[in-house]
């Protein structure tokens, strides 16, 4: 192995987390922070162990730069990089905002370049002006190829040999509209990087649910970034989820950051409220499913083993503990474990009778039931006259 393949695979051991949910996830439709949810988002990020936090889009207005030069003040121990189009003004508004870092996005498919009246003569042309003029500002500047994944592959080897020549400091391919898959990544990022002078970041959208599945395959096929917004809120179906690819990470073995998981349902909560969106029940890590289980099997063997039908346990994520609730599928280890928590220990004839009652009842309410109808299904088919619930 020679010295440069040893740097390259240590670097993709400790893969370097990108946040851009004060970028990306605010231009989810409908969605905007105010300074002070900035800020708090900002801080928890930090705590949490981002490497590099893509923070917002300063050209958008000075309030916007406003805010993005209060938290740079508060010297955050983690890279800030502030949103630029592959215009000079924008660059410019960067500057002005003082963050460490800029990210300047080129169109990079055929498609985008006509959008924009462009061919690839521009964005080479616009490399060479703004990567120079933005290394006097910035200490780091990163260069974005959007819609990398429906770009030509030639193309896209000219534009990271050109960002290189420029001094860009790393590549970002966009998966813009969410449409690679795993297999997809193995092989674009496996022709790109051998051909890189550059880390590479990947930047993936949830389009086809497969946003943390490409990130993550992105690091594997040897990225060095990958970029992640909490709860994976992103325009339209959003961005990798932080917390999917931070838990993937801490139980892949294979690699090492500096995230604090217990850290992540705190800060999807705070993500959640101030965007105005929900975390729904079935959210892999946060979601309230995510640790709720009904299934008589799966409860059963949860009681004598947390990890039976669980992948971690939810402390891992900084939530409490599992739940068990009693449905159509319940079975009698959870019956009875139910009713012991309600101080009741059920005789095999009573856990037997209370199974057939319960699963009738939950199967009419079509949801699961509340310790109040399990008392009250408890009286009608067990109390004698002298027991009192
Ligand atoms: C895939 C992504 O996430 S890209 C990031 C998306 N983020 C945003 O759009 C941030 C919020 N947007 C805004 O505040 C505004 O749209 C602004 C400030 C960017 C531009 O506003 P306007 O000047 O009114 O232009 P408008 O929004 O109508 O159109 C976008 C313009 O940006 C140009 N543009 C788009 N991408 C790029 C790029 N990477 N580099 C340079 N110019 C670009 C378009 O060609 C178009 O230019 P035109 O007005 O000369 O036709
Ligand atoms: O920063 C870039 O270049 C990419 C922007 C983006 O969010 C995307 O293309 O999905």
């Amino acid at each position: 192995m020679t010295e440069n393949q040893k740097n390259s695979s240590a670097a993709a051991s400790r893969p370097w987390i990108i946040d851009t949910t004060l970028r990306d996830g605010e231009q989810a439709p409908g969605v905007a922070f105010t300074a002070a949810e900035k800020t708090r988002i900002a801080c928890m990020l930090a705590e949490t162990g981002i490497n590099e936090l893509e923070i917002g889009y300063p050209a958008i207005s000075e309030e916007e730069r406003n805010t993005i030069k209060s938290i740079t003040g508060l010297h955050l121990p983690l890279r800030l990089t502030s949103w630029a189009r592959a215009v000079w003004q924008d660059i410019e508004h960067a500057a002005a905002s003082n963050t460490e870092g800029v990210h300047i996005s080129f169109p990079a498919s055929e498609l985008y370049m006509e959008l924009m009246g462009k061919n690839y003569l521009w964005v080479r042309q616009q490399l060479q002006e703004l990567v120079p003029r933005a290394k006097k500002y910035f200490n780091f500047v990163s260069v974005g190829a959007q819609d990398a994944t429906r770009a030509d592959t030639g193309l896209l080897l000219d534009f990271i040999g050109d960002a290189a020549a420029c001094g860009a400091d790393r590549i970002r391919l966009a998966d813009t509209v969410g449409i690679a898959t795993p297999l997809s990544i193995i092989d674009l990022v496996g022709r790109l990087k051998s051909a890189s002078p550059l880390p590479i970041e990947f930047h993936a959208h949830n389009d086809l649910g497969m946003a943390t599945a490409n990130a993550f395959t992105a690091l594997e096929a040897g990225c060095a970034a990958v970029s992640v917004s909490v709860t994976g809120l992103g325009e339209r179906a959003g961005n990798a989820a932080l917390e999917e690819l931070a838990v993937a990470l801490s139980l892949s073995g294979k690699y090492t950051t500096r995230l604090d998981t217990g850290m992540l349902a705190q800060l999807c909560d705070m993500v959640s409220r101030a965007s105005g969106r929900p975390i729904q029940s079935q959210k892999p890590i946060v979601g309230k499913s995510a640790f709720q289980h009904e299934s008589g099997i799966h409860c059963a063997a949860l009681l004598k083993n947390p990890l039976s039908y669980q992948p971690f346990l939810p402390e891992h994520v900084g939530r409490n503990d599992y739940e068990l609730v009693i449905g159509k599928h319940s079975g009698s280890a959870a019956i009875s474990h139910a009713y012991h928590a309600q101080g009741i220990t059920l005789s095999k004839e009573e856990s037997s009778a209370l199974l057939t009652a319960v699963r009738k009842t939950a199967g009419e309410k079509k949801r699961a039931l509340t310790t109040y109808e399990l008392k009250t299904i408890y009286r009608l088919h067990c109390q004698t006259s002298t027991t009192i619930l």
